[in-house]
Formats: structure tokens, sequence, C-alpha cells
């Protein structure tokens, strides 16, 4: 795509809705045995307040390291990162820790972030352990974090990780950020360890979680056909550069380069698709 085109969909974006979180020039590098690679490579992005933007790419695009970066796990080389209209790109301490209840994020395997010796109860009590809050508020608290995943405490709070279904996993880990009442929630590869069913359901519980509280959500996959039925907006990496970015139809129905087609050839059936 063009510069000219990108800098039109920035503009675009910006007119619709607040800009929240946003990237600017950002360039992660590391040195691995003497040499240097690019992960991400001069990457801007805007995310518009209350809407779905994708970042889709092969494996080994950069998209998690992009995703470590917003997330502000892992330090940039350059560049900078905006969240409502502030640079905390160098946060430390106590402001980085309120960075990080308004941006939440789930990642893959929700077994990995999950102590297997604790029910659902006990890891989400324990997630509102810090904040100054009574039994009675923090039950209730989750008791509507749940509902937003469309899961009942009786049904999961006495389970173990291994006791519920991978799609149950993932909802109570989407919970779990909620709480923190988050203004951006960022799900990396969310739903890839997931089948088919669950996964849809996981997308339609981040889709009307967009709608119902006006969530902004950045959704990382290596799977265009996901991110084209969750998002408004995508944009495409390659070896660390955003090399397509667009609403999401205009992505689908005229991929302006050759990686992006190639994407989309994978996915036969995507034009016929399939909002939620
Ligand atoms: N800590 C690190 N040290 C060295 N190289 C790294 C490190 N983390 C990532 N890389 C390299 O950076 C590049 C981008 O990796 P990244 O994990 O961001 O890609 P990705 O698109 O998320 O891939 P995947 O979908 O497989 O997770 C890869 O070449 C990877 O090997």
């Amino acid at each position: 795509m063009s510069e000219s085109r990108a800098d039109d969909m920035i503009t675009r974006s910006a007119t619709s809705g607040e800009i929240l979180l946003s990237c600017q020039n950002v360039t992660k590098e590391f040195s691995v045995a003497g040499s240097t690679i690019t992960a991400v490579d001069d990457v801007s992005l805007e995310f518009p307040e209350a809407s779905v933007l994708a970042v889709v790419g092969e494996s080994g695009s950069g998209k998690s390291t992009l995703a470590r970066m917003l997330l502000r796990l892992m330090p940039v080389t350059s560049g900078t990162i905006t969240f409502r209209d502030q640079d905390v790109t160098h946060l430390k301490g106590r402001d980085l820790r309120e960075y990080w209840t308004e941006v939440q994020a789930v990642f893959q395997d929700p077994f990995a972030s999950f102590n297997q010796f604790f029910t659902v109860g006990s890891l989400l009590r324990r997630s509102l352990a810090l904040a100054k809050i009574s039994k009675d508020e923090a039950d209730s608290l989750i008791e509507e974090c749940l509902g937003y995943v469309d899961l009942r405490p009786k049904e999961v709070l006495h389970k173990f990780p291994h006791q519920m279904s991978g799609g149950q996993r993932q909802r109570v880990m989407v919970a779990r950020a909620l709480m923190m009442r988050p203004k951006v929630l960022l799900a990396d590869e969310a739903t890839s360890m997931l089948d088919a069913t669950l996964r849809v359901n996981v997308l339609n519980v981040l889709h009307d979680l967009r709608n119902e509280l006006g969530l902004t959500v950045l959704f990382i996959t290596h799977d265009i056909g996901q991110a084209c039925y969750l998002a408004d907006r995508v944009a495409v990496m390659e070896h660390g550069r955003v090399v397509e970015r667009g609403t999401t139809e205009e992505v689908i129905f005229s991929p302006q380069g050759d990686y992006t087609r190639r994407l989309l050839s994978d996915v036969p059936d995507l034009r016929g698709s399939l909002k939620p």
C-alpha cells in the first residue's frame, strides 16, 4: 500500500473516534549471536476508542513483540507509545501499574496463565487482592465480569483449570482482565488453541464487549480469517513492518499487496463471511 493511502487510513480512523492508544515509529531490535534482528520496524498504529483493530501476520512477523511493547512489558528500541495523549513509553513504578489497569491482556494459552492448584474462584479473588474492596464487592464484581463472558459463577468458581474446556478457560481469563475495568483489551493469539466452535464463541464475546462496554480491542493473530471476522480495521505485518492497513472490507475486497493476497487466499470463503 502506498504511504499516502496508509496516511489516509490513519486520518480517517482519527475522525471516527478518540484515539485512545497509539504507537509512533516504534522499532524493536534484538541482538542475537553478534547480529541485530529488527523484530518491529518503524510501526505506527492508532487504536480509536471502542473499536477492534486486528494485527495479522505470519509467524515471526513481529506481532507479539509489538504487543509486548504496547503493554509496556518490553522496552522499545525507539519510537513512542501514547495513551490518552500521554507519552507512556518510559512510565515506571506506580504510573506503569496504573497503565496496566487500563490496558489488560489475554494470551494464547490460558493454561499457562492459571495456577493449576487454584480454583477459578481463588484465582479471581487473588487478582483482586490489591484492590481495596470488600468481599461482597469482590464477589459482585466477579459475578458481573463472568456474566460479560457468559459464564455463571455457580458453574465455574469451584472448578480447577483442568476441569474446564479451553473456551471456558479463555473466557475466565477475559473476565479476569475485565475486573480491572480496562479501556483496552489486548488479545494475543487468544483463540489459536481453541477448536472452531469455541473460537467463534470467544470472538463473539470480544465483539460484544466492544459494543456493550465500549472496549477497545487489539486482536493479534496469524489468521486473517479471524481478523476479518472480528475487526473493524486490519493492519498486516510482514518482517516487522506494517505492509497494509485499512478497514476490514478494504483489506478483504481490495488488498494492495501480494503478501495480503496470499494470506487471504488461504481463507477461500472469507468474502462470503460473516461479522458476528
Ligand atoms: N527475546 C527475543 N530475542 C531475540 N529475538 C527475538 C526475541 N523475541 C522475538 N524475537 C524475534 O523477533 C521476530 C519477531 O518475533 P515475534 O514473536 O514478535 O513474531 P510473531 O509475529 O508474534 O510470531 P508468532 O506468531 O510465531 O508468535 C522473530 O524473528 C523472533 O525470532
